[in-house]
């Protein structure tokens, strides 16, 4: 009999409150290796706020969130270290050029990232002409492209947790970061996202998730 796999992460029993509000209860998933799961909803339905809890930005109001089979309360580091969260509010410097947002966004989770790497990413996500200039001067298509940009320098997280990633982007870029969705699920990598927008994704696994059903 084949041994079953450990999901990355799951939720059992999930409910969030925000404000006065109940968004969500009873919320069950589970993400292994190259499964690609897109949360879906109707506008207010909860997907920010479920994101922000799968990475422990954000506190659920009850249910049990795991880290590779462990409550992930008790594996702090590994589910931290394991996951890279891009929120739809870009955590983009005003003053930093695109070159310092990406070096210093590598540096806050802890993975050193060489100056040839970094450029390279910038060069390839369409910013080789902006690279001196402060993200308060960038589009808001070339601000999202730099953070972007980090999921294009081989990240050690297993787990990308991905906020509405294609919104502003033009065709190109689109395309581009569904690539590198696609080069991470090969290689093993699991994805949770939102989008509003229909974009093809090869993945080897994927799932939906509809929040919708879970309203309370
Ligand atoms: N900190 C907060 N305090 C009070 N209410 C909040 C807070 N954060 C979110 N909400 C409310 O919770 C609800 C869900 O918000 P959330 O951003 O998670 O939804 P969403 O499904 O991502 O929405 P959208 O599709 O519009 O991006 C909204 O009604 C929002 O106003």
């Amino acid at each position: 009999m084949a041994e079953a796999t450990v999901p990355l992460i799951s939720a059992h029993a999930l409910a969030c409150t925000r404000g006065s509000a109940r968004l969500f209860a009873g919320l069950e998933l589970a993400v292994g290796e190259g499964e690609l799961l897109q949360v879906g909803g109707t506008n207010g339905s909860g997907k920010t706020s479920l994101l922000r809890i799968l990475c422990g930005l954000s506190e659920a109001e009850s249910g049990e969130l795991r880290w590779r089979g462990e409550p992930a309360n008790r594996a702090k580091d590994a589910w931290r270290a394991g996951l890279l969260y891009l929120g739809h509010r870009n955590a983009v410097k005003d003053d930093f050029t695109p070159l310092e947002n990406l070096r210093a966004s590598a540096a806050i989770a802890g993975e050193a990232l060489g100056e040839d790497t970094a450029l390279s990413a910038l060069v390839d996500i369409g910013l080789g002409a902006r690279l001196d200039v402060p993200a308060r001067n960038l589009s808001q298509g070339q601000r999202r492209r730099v953070a972007l940009a980090r999921l294009l320098c081989g990240t050690r997280a297993r787990l990308w947790v991905l906020d509405e990633p294609f919104t502003a982007l033009d065709v190109r870029a689109v395309a581009q970061l569904a690539g590198a969705m696609a080069d991470h699920l090969r290689g093993g990598g699991a994805i949770i996202y939102t989008t509003h927008q229909p974009v093809d994704i090869d993945a080897p696994r994927r799932a939906l998730l509809n929040l919708d059903d879970y309203a309370c």
